[in-house]
């Protein structure tokens, strides 16, 4: 402490375990926000003997976190994941180190160059896939809005969707590794002392990030098959492939291994987060129908009765406003534990946001709001949102996340009316008002709603979309999502799957040129057990010399993993 500096406030702590009693395991964000009512906008904590600073306002933030980013730009070390800082594997987790500097150069340059062709179209026609599942089943939601948000992500990273399903089993396992409330050890810190032939939280960590590293490393040697083959879908991979390897530039944007691990960091951060916003939002439209309402209004005047595009942006101001007022009323990650900030508090100051809890996205909108900026063909948009973070940290993925949240809440708006579900004697099935799941990446609870279809010519329009939106891959995808569920659960013999359906195998698609192919070199090298972390993709083929199909492998790599969900 410099002299005549006082201590910050706070709860006083108890000897060794400091307030770590008064956090609950669900919602912790609240007991935060709670103490920041308390004890002011910056205020300190401590547990198990770690002294955590909470800072609830943007201007504290802002004032440290951008202004003095040369001090504030650090990560803590992650009790169960401890080389966190060092490993070069996840970039938003690294410590403020020339590896960090060089991968989020790296980061914003792929980010960049694929923002400057439109993501590709990849969001839209992943969007169109979306809606026209969503028109089937609504009560799947959950599932269909997780399809969207890990398929977009794995097109964009390696140009296929291929990898989406076994991206989403690996990205909530890190999820639990990293959150407070997930794996004890962040919670009670000596616990990542214990060896680890006797803790379970390491051993399972291990097991998914040999799962991960394959997938990764599988993925990648995917895009060179398909560059050799002289098909290879834009991605970002295949953006550091063809301009920025090789040896002379290897020094500003490191060697392909560490490539891999970046843009690994990209389809994980894109799979985690953008469902929290959009589930977010069919709950606000449940709440707010009025807003639902003047959404549709906008939508149908400027489409004059097509689904929004990307290129309609400039006019669908309320469409962005009814995003970002989303993003503000239910805060995606609403404690950001890596560098303490209450995101959720900052939503919460009412001198910036009054009558703070109420969804209203005319505070985007209109002159009389603190929030108000023009010109409306621009503001509101995302960038420079607290809720990306602050200064040399902030959020690398805006790009993906206004164009996905553009398309699927204006593609739903436009599609559906939402309305709460009725029960026989016409009463309403109630909807919860803010109940969201405890880990890092807050997202709503599941929910009963209707989605009708607003017209029948918008029912063709959806099949139509459908069609053009649906990959070849999709059978196979559905495939893989009945074992993964099956190994999760525990309760399948995923080695008779595998007989039965290695039994099947002539009718695998593509087994030798498709994108299974690549992705079967990724789990055969898991599955044998040859080392995942030498970065040489392993081997193409299966002992009898065969290539794998995707399918057939993953089945071997689940029946060899560790579960981790
Ligand atoms: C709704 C969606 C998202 C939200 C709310 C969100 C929020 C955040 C936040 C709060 C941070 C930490 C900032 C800080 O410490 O100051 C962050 C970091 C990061 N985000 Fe996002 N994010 C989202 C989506 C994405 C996507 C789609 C990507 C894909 C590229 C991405 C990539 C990153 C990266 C690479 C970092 C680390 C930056 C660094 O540590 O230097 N995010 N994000």
């Amino acid at each position: 402490m410099p002299p005549n500096t006082r201590p910050l406030p706070g709860p006083k702590p108890l000897p060794l375990i400091g307030r770590v009693h008064d956090i609950p395991v669900e919602s912790s964000w609240l007991k935060f926000y709670e103490w920041s009512k308390k004890y002011g906008p910056i205020y300190q904590t401590e547990m198990f003997g770690t002294v955590h600073v909470w800072i609830s306002t943007e201007r504290i933030a802002l004032d440290l976190l951008s202004r003095r980013a040369s001090n504030y730009s650090d990560r803590p070390q992650i009790p169960n994941l401890p080389d966190n800082r060092t490993s070069g594997h996840y970039l938003a987790l690294s410590g403020r180190n020339d590896t960090w500097k060089r991968q989020r150069k790296l980061c914003q340059q792929l980010m960049s160059v694929s923002a400057n062709a439109s993501l590709y179209s990849y969001p839209k026609r992943e969007r169109d896939r979306f809606l026209y599942l969503l028109s089937r089943d609504p009560s799947q939601y959950r599932e269909y809005v997780e399809q969207f948000t890990s398929r977009t992500v794995a097109r964009l990273s390696w140009g296929s969707p291929h990898p989406a399903q076994l991206l989403r089993v690996t990205t909530s396992g890190l999820l639990e590794t990293i959150s407070p409330t997930g794996a004890l050890p962040n919670a009670i810190s000596w616990l990542m002392h214990i060896p680890n032939f006797i803790s379970p939280w390491k051993q399972k960590e291990y097991a998914r990030h040999k799962l991960e590293a394959s997938l990764l490393k599988g993925s990648v040697q995917y895009v060179h098959d398909r560059i050799s083959d002289g098909n290879a879908e834009p991605s970002f991979i295949h953006t550091f492939i063809n301009k920025l390897s090789g040896q002379s530039v290897k020094s500003k944007w490191g060697d392909e291994a560490e490539a891999t691990y970046v843009v690994g960091q990209m389809a994980i951060a894109g799979a985690l987060t953008i469902g929290s916003p959009i589930q977010s939002f069919i709950l606000a439209m449940l709440h707010y129908p009025e807003w639902q309402r003047k959404l549709q209004c906008e939508v149908d005047a400027v489409c004059e009765g097509r689904c929004p595009e990307w290129e309609d942006r400039e006019k669908l101001p309320l469409l962005r406003a009814v995003m970002k007022e989303t993003i503000r009323w239910r805060p995606p990650v609403p404690t950001e534990h890596v560098r303490l900030i209450t995101f959720r508090a900052i939503t919460r100051d009412e001198s910036i946001y009054p009558d703070a809890d109420n969804f209203n996205p005319a505070r985007w909108l209109e002159p009389n709001y603190p929030t108000y900026k023009e010109p409306l063909t621009t503001y509101p948009n995302l960038n420079g949102f607290s809720q990306f973070g602050f200064g040399r940290r902030t959020c690398q993925g805006i790009p993906i996340v206004e164009q996905d949240l553009f398309l699927t809440m204006g593609g739903i708006a436009w599609a559906f009316n939402l309305r709460k579900k009725l029960r026989e004697d016409g009463s309403e099935v109630p909807v919860h008002w803010n109940d969201y799941t405890p880990l890092l990446i807050a997202k709503p609870a599941p929910f009963e709603f209707d989605a009708a279809v607003r017209s029948a010519l918008k029912e063709i329009a959806l099949r139509k979309m459908w069609e053009s939106g649906k990959g070849e891959d999709d059978e196979e995808e559905e495939r893989n999502q009945f074992l993964v569920q099956r190994w999760k659960e525990g309760s399948g013999d995923v080695e008779a799957e595998k007989t039965t359906l290695e039994g099947d195998i002539g009718s695998d698609r593509g087994s030798e040129t498709s994108s299974s192919a690549s992705l079967a070199r990724s789990f055969s090298t898991a599955s044998t057990g040859s080392d995942s972390e030498s970065g040489d993709g392993g081997s193409l083929r299966s002992a009898s010399g065969h290539n794998l199909s995707s399918r057939q492998a993953m089945i071997t790599t689940l029946a060899t993993a560790e579960p981790s969900a």
